[in-house]
């Protein structure tokens, strides 16, 4: 639904040359929740607006919904027809909303319906079913001075609904919020996703919108994505650093050269199986759970236990194989640093 090719993106101001996209490929599925996550300047707000055409980017291609953004004409207040026709069909979220104070909900969110000429009538039909969507029928008539931070956000998914995209970009939509508002406005994120089909480009700070609402992730470090993928896979790989931050099961003591410390984990109906005891029993072998827990990730139940067997690693190469043949993802930690090894 969204490719990206190469895509690169480099300022210039005061005889410097920033970056701030390097050959960016990414590739977001029709119907997926997909987040880039990234530490302050990674590029994220650079690559959501490049993939929207509010910056033209220095090379590589944007293509939305089968469409080549980058060989249309324009950009930002310059957009050419065709350019502005495409992006009607992008809505657009942002960190702070970006209300009209001196409108009222109903009519901030008839605003991009105004732009396209749509008749007053329609226009008010639209904006009435979109707000009746977000659960804010009874605010049509308020002010966005009268509402909460977390109101003010389900008016600015509306008024990005109002051109029917099939693309929705978040910019930290949720990155203003509290916690417990976020975890409304990320619901309805899914729930949108769920029910409209809507494929959600999503970028955020934040490892926890990750975890709650993705299906797909891309970690964005210095303009470049080093890591991407389904998140049911980056689970399952032992050296993904976003499953690992996704997941954290902190540190549980000093390793030695005698014990072999493994990172299990399962996903779905594994862990009904008692594998602990069952591996113990069949191997005669004292067993030290280090630490375990338990999380939903792109709605699938994914546990993640850490655990300490007497003798090395080759000591214990058959007792791996053994969870390995059970389905079940198994690391083996390198004693010196805590890495996959
Ligand atoms: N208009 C601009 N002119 C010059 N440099 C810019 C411009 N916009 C962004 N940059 C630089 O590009 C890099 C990436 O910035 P960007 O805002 O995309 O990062 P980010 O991951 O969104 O960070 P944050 O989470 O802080 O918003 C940074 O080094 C930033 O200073």
């Amino acid at each position: 639904m969204i490719t990206t090719k190469g895509l690169t993106k480099v300022y210039r101001s005061q005889g410097r040359e920033v970056r701030a996209l390097d050959d960016v490929d990414l590739h977001v599925r029709q119907g997926e929740v997909f987040g880039v996550v990234g530490t302050s300047g990674a590029g994220k707000s650079t690559l959501i607006r490049c993939v929207n055409l509010l910056e033209r980017p220095t090379s590589g291609t944007v293509t939305v919904d089968g469409v080549d953004l980058t060989a249309l004409s324009g950009s930002e207040q310059r957009a050419g027809r065709d350019l502005r026709a495409a992006r009607q069909r992008i809505g657009m979220v942002f960190q702070h909303f970006n209300l009209l104070s001196s409108r009222t909900v109903q009519q901030n969110v008839e605003l991009p319906l105004e732009i396209t000429g749509l008749g007053r009538r329609e226009r008010r039909r639209k904006a009435a079913e979109l707000l009746d969507l977000v659960g804010l029928a009874d605010k049509a008539r308020s002010y966005p001075g009268q509402l909460s931070g977390g109101q003010k956000q389900r008016v600015g998914i509306a008024r990005a609904l109002a051109g029917d995209p099939k693309v929705l970009l978040s910019d930290e939509a949720t990155s203003a919020l509290d916690p417990e508002t976020t975890r409304s406005v990320l619901k309805l994120l899914r729930e949108l996703n769920q029910q409209l089909g809507l494929t959600i480009l999503l970028i955020t700070h934040e490892m926890d919108v990750i975890k709650s609402v993705c299906d797909s992730a891309a970690l964005m470090r210095g303009g470049r994505v080093v890591e991407t993928g389904q998140l049911t896979d980056l689970l399952s790989d032992g050296h993904s650093r976003i499953a690992r931050d996704l997941f954290p099961l902190g540190d549980f003591g000093t390793r030695t050269p005698d014990r072999t410390v493994l990172e299990i984990t399962f996903q779905g109906d594994a862990p009904a199986q008692p594998f602990v005891s069952q591996l113990a029993r069949t191997y005669q072998i004292d067993i030290n759970i280090l630490g375990a827990a338990v999380e939903t990730i792109a709605g699938r139940l994914v546990g993640r236990m850490r655990v300490e067997l007497p003798g090395s690693h080759t000591d214990n190469v058959v007792p791996i194989g053994y969870l390995r043949q059970q389905g079940l993802q198994v690391d083996v930690l390198d004693p010196s640093n805590g890495a996959a090894a």
